[in-house]
């Protein structure tokens, strides 16, 4: 039924978490942004945007439109657009920035942008006077399923890929639908990534669904794209609810990221996307789930992980650049946090919507799941 008029819609999710720090998930205009801050009880007067030089320009001025009529005061920071941006010395840029601004407790930092604007302006909300008001305005695919979800912030360090940062939840998520028609194509297929992994992970039926629907969700129809885009927040959505810190299953939304970190760091930031990494390695991942279920695998996968490969493979990941070996790549995911004192763990499939933890894994599963990732 829809609501009466005047009224506010429901939030279209909420992440339940101990202490009274539920926050929700709005899938709604940015015109709403003052009502949703007000609901929140964040009053101002200042706000500060941090987004990037190409979310900007089509954005901010939206921003200013919704909060400047509600009495907000906005000051705006855009960062060079890329992976290269979520390094240690954008961070320090944006504290500087901050701090000459003489913010106080009381000032919200809004991440108005895609992953690496989220997780770079998340972590320095976290870490300004110990803590700012987070709000998350997610503009990319990736960034409404997942990485404005959960409150994992930080930059990358030139050893490993999101080695520096903190969990630290925001006070509520607004992503607009519609700034998904702006996204370029490679990076709707980016995010459409992170899509494929929380169905591989969690979501049979959304699997189902995104092997019925993926030329509509090329051509970004509308009720096709914000279906599959809440469902697969939702997973992202449970998934943190039932396990904030990762000390147990939030750990399989790391599925491909193993492989994927590895390839990012490899490449050199910002070479890839993220989701075009993560495609990667969940190919490197589907096969070493392949490889524990059923031994040495060769030729085509075996049911049901060639069900999983298809649709990876849709996804169409870059070739690996031949120059990077495969002993330097799996010398890179030394540094993932998953590791313990046994050595690495991966995440892998059990089936199709199911995935595990594996430990022990042999060295030459992984030297195979290269060379698949590799279309060797
Ligand atoms: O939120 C999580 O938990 C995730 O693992 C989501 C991932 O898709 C995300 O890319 C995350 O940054 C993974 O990297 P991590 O090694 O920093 O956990």
């Amino acid at each position: 039924m829809p609501a009466p008029p005047g009224s506010t819609p429901p939030p279209a999710a909420v992440v339940a978490l101990p202490g009274g720090r539920d926050y929700a998930v709005h899938f709604d205009p940015l015109a709403e942004l003052a009502r949703h801050l007000r609901e929140a009880g964040l009053r101002g007067p200042r706000a500060l945007v941090v987004t990037d030089e190409t979310v900007g320009p089509l954005y901010l001025d939206a921003v200013r439109a919704a909060l400047g009529g509600a009495g907000w005061d906005v000051e705006a920071l855009a960062v060079p657009a890329g992976e290269a941006s979520k390094s240690v010395g954008q961070w320090s840029g944006v504290l500087d920035w901050a701090l000459r601004l003489g913010v106080d407790r009381q000032t919200p930092v809004l991440a108005l942008g895609g992953g690496v604007v989220g997780d770079l302006a998340g972590f320095a909300a976290a870490t300004l006077l110990r803590g700012l008001p987070l709000v998350h305005l997610p503009t990319t695919v990736i960034a409404q399923v997942d990485s404005a979800i959960g409150g994992k912030t930080g930059v990358n360090h030139a050893t490993g890929k999101n080695l520096v940062g903190a969990f630290y939840q925001p006070r509520f998520v607004l992503a607009d639908p519609a700034t998904l028609q702006t996204l370029p194509d490679r990076e709707l297929r980016s995010g459409l990534a992170e899509v494929v992994k929380h169905a591989l992970i969690a979501d049979a039926a959304l699997v189902e669904r995104l092997e019925r629907d993926w030329d509509q969700l090329l051509d970004r129809d509308e009720a096709v794209l914000g279906r599959v885009v809440r469902d697969a927040a939702a997973v992202k959505v449970g998934v943190v609810a039932a396990d904030e810190f990762e000390t147990g299953d939030r750990a399989l939304l790391n599925f491909g990221h193993t492989f994927g970190h590895a390839v990012e760091r490899e490449a050199g930031y910002g070479a890839l996307t993220h989701g075009e990494a993560v495609a990667l390695g969940m190919r490197a991942a589907v096969h070493l789930s392949a490889s524990l279920a059923s031994g040495r695998v060769a030729g085509v996968l075996p049911a049901p992980f060639d069900r999983a490969d298809a649709l990876v493979a849709r996804l169409a990941p870059p070739a690996l650049d031949a120059a990077v070996s495969d002993d330097a790549l799996t010398d890179a995911m030394q540094t993932d946090k998953k590791r313990t004192s046994r050595g690495l763990r991966f995440v892998v499939l059990d089936d199709v919507g199911r995935a595990r933890l594996a430990e022990d894994v042999p060295a030459d599963a992984i030297a195979a799941a290269w060379r698949y990732a590799r279309g060797e």
